[in-house]
């Protein structure tokens, strides 16, 4: 189990590879963690101990580490790889898949993001767009930061003539839980720049995306 631990540490913080005061703060935290698990499978009311559940606070802090590697990169930075094309108009990468982690319930949001810009010299790689999306959803989320996050980088790198983002995206603590709504379905905007400015801008962003 020590192993495993130190493979979580080591992978997810290779900064502390050479830092063992940081390498042992993190050991201390994750034992900390696996016990809270522990704890809060018996006050859930079954066995810690028992065969399916020996190994489960480890798989759900390996899990977490996965839902939350958004945090341990800067996503802006994978749209620094700009290309010399000279277009001037919309660009669109829709139906950008993302799963991310709701801040209030710990439960998984998912859905997905449409990001449109209008370039200014600055074109960036298809991918890099997708790679930034990622970047923001693994991370603790409301849906309306994650839109305005995705917006804010495009602006900030690419700096363009201006940027529209829309996200939908279904919240599963609306559906298992709660109200229970399991067919609502919630959707975020943001605008920028000729976006924010001229509603024909908006109107052809839209009229591209739901064709
Ligand atoms: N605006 C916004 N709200 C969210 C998002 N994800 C979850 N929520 C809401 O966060 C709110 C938290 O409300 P609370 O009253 O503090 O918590 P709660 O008692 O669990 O609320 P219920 O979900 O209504 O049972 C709920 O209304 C959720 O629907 C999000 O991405 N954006
Ligand atoms: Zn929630």
């Amino acid at each position: 189990m020590i192993e495993k631990e130190h493979t979580l540490i080591t992978k997810n913080f290779p900064e502390t590879f050479d830092n063992p005061l940081e390498f042992n703060k993190k050991l201390d935290q994750v034992h900390h963690i696996m016990e809270t698990f522990k704890d809060l499978i018996e006050l859930c009311g079954d066995d810690p101990n028992r065969n399916g559940l020996q190994e489960t606070p480890y798989r759900v802090l390996k899990a977490f580490f996965e839902y939350t590697e958004g945090y341990r990169e800067d996503p802006k930075l994978h749209l620094e790889k700009t290309f010399d094309v000279n277009h001037k108009e919309l660009v669109i990468v829709k139906d950008i898949e993302f799963y991310s982690i709701c801040e209030h319930h710990f439960a998984p949001f998912f859905g997905v993001a449409h990001v449109g810009y209008i370039p200014n010299q600055k074109v960036t790689g298809l991918s890099k767009i997708a790679r930034m999306v990622e970047g923001y959803a693994k991370r603790f989320q409301v849906q309306e930061r994650l839109t305005t996050q995705i917006s804010e980088a495009i602006e900030e790198v690419l700096e363009p003539k201006g940027t529209m983002v829309v996200v939908e995206a279904k919240h599963m603590c609306m559906c298992g839980r709660g109200i229970k709504k399991s067919r609502a379905s919630t959707t975020t905007s943001s605008v920028r720049g000729i976006f924010a400015d001229k509603p024909e801008a908006r109107a052809e962003f839209l009229s591209l995306l739901y064709k």
